[in-house]
């Protein structure tokens, strides 16, 4: 079972921190001995060289090297300077070994990043960065202490260009450019030092989904009734209603004014589109809408739950037009702007923003697609294969999160659901995969 993780903004983490019983000293002594812990777990007994930095990310690093030398293992310490920090100047003291000069030390098979962590405030300065990059290059494995230096930790950019390693270890709990673009790229394989802190879990790292169980005495409609509204390209809603038949919905039925090559003989197509029938558990549309705003229209005018997608997001026109629907938008980031404008902040930041300003769950799609809630939860997708970015994968995902909403789950529940299977059943149909090979893998 793969737990739901939390994830703690650097705002968050410090106020975490200071709640912490043990205190800061004993706070940093197991960042430091998780960080030894896990390098050695990964790489073995080869000699390592610590960068460490002015603040608490190279205190980690002198406490580190202190673990890794009661070890066994033949670990260096190299310094920008003296630290500035109290706790890390306290952990410099505690380190017995010779501290060199990071300008000038030699590599080591094992490069370990304690430059900075979420204290970077700008990028490297070109000569430093350039230094981390080459030492990185010389080195079999470089292990990233809490962040690679060079990562904002809220928001995954890059300030300044950093190498790709092999292993990231997070401290107490992922911060969000753990799991966004670009700086989720170039961690390797990301872990959590356990240091004992509480964290808020109101933004966490999607896990395995519970889905709801088949009741004995189900029949088709109370396992859900999934409504399509197919449109001018209904080869799209083929997709998405066969997702969502094998999404478990006990009934998935398409509205069509022509048939519709491609559909399970278990999904029905009707010609009318009745959408007051309470026994509708999710209406699905966008998926191949076309130039057919009105049944967006149509859709809006059921109170019964519903997936927006594809076209449709840009003909909603104002988000405050969704307030008081019950709807998730699956928008990818051109639909996203087009729908709620050039947003500031993270992606994290614009997610929390369209999902208060139209009362929408929202799931911003892309390599590090996340699911917010207006009431401020927010879930980052767990690493997905990039051979998900291939057409059709949307109208997919959509149909499976119409048919989990359908299902009963509340909204929030079935998004982040149909989010987390989506990036599992695209593992399973390997690299070479179409939209529709993921159907035998739902
Ligand atoms: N959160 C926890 O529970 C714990 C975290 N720990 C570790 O502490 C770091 C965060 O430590 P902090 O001291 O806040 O920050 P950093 O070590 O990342 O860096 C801060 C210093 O770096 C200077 N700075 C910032 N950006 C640059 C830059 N581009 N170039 C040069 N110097 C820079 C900054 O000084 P300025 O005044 O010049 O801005 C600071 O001196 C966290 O990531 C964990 O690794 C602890 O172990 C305790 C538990
Ligand atoms: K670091």
């Amino acid at each position: 079972m793969n737990e739901a993780r939390p994830i703690l903004s650097v705002a968050a983490m410090r106020d975490a921190e200071a709640a912490a019983p043990c205190g800061l000293t004993e706070l940093m002594e197991r960042a430091g001995r998780g960080l030894a812990e896990a390098t050695c777990r990964f790489a073995g007994p080869m000699p390592a060289l610590i960068l460490c930095g002015p603040g608490n990310n190279g205190g980690d690093g002198y406490v580190a090297a202190r673990c890794l030398a009661e070890r066994g293992i033949a670990v260096r310490v190299a310094a920008l300077g003296e630290p500035t920090s109290d706790l890390a100047r306290a952990a410099r003291q505690h380190w017995e070994g010779p501290v060199e000069r990071v300008e000038n030390c030699s590599p080591a098979p094992v490069l370990i990043d304690c430059l900075f962590g979420t204290g970077l405030k700008r990028g490297l300065d070109p000569s430093l960065h350039e230094r981390l990059l080459s030492l990185a290059q010389e080195s079999h494995l470089a292990v990233a202490a809490d962040l690679p230096s060079g990562v904002d930790a809220d928001s995954g950019a890059l300030l300044s260009p950093i190498p790709d390693y092999h292993l990231t270890v997070a401290f107490g709990a992922l911060k969000p450019a753990h799991r966004l673009m670009p700086a989720m790229t170039q961690m390797g394989r990301v872990v959590v030092a356990n240091i004992g802190i509480e964290a808020d879990r109101r933004w966490f790292e999607i896990g395995t989904p519970a889905l709801p169980a088949v009741r004995p005495d189900a029949h088709k409609y109370s396992r859900g009734l999934v409504h399509c509204l197919a449109g001018e390209m209904p080869g799209a809603m083929a997709l998405s209603a066969s997702a969502a038949a094998r999404s478990g919905a006990g009934y998935v039925r398409v509205s069509t004014s022509r048939p519709i090559a491609g559909l399970p003989r278990s999904v029905v197509e009707v010609g009318d589109a009745r959408l007051d029938d309470p026994r509708i558990g999710c209406i699905l549309v966008g998926p191949g809408l076309g130039h057919l705003p009105q049944l967006l229209t149509l859709a809006l005018t059921s109170n019964r739950p519903k997936v927006i997608d594809a076209e449709a997001i840009s003909l909603v026109g104002d988000p405050a037009r969704l307030r008081g629907q019950d709807a998730i938008l699956t928008p990818h980031a051109g639909e996203f702007e087009r729908l709620f404008g050039t947003l500031s902040g993270s992606k994290a930041d614009q997610a929390l923003a369209a999902a208060e300003a139209s009362g929408a769950v929202i799931v911003f799609k892309g390599a590090d697609t996340l699911v917010a809630a207006p009431d401020g939860r927010l879930g980052f997708a767990p690493p997905a294969p990039a051979w998900l970015a291939t057409a059709g994968t949307g109208d997919v995902l959509a149909g499976m999160i119409a048919a989990l909403r359908a299902r009963g789950m509340a909204a929030f529940d079935a998004a982040c659901a149909g989010v987390w299977l989506h990036g599992r059943a695209a593992e399973h149909a390997g690299p070479d995969m179409i939209a529709d090979d993921l159907l035998e893998h739902l």
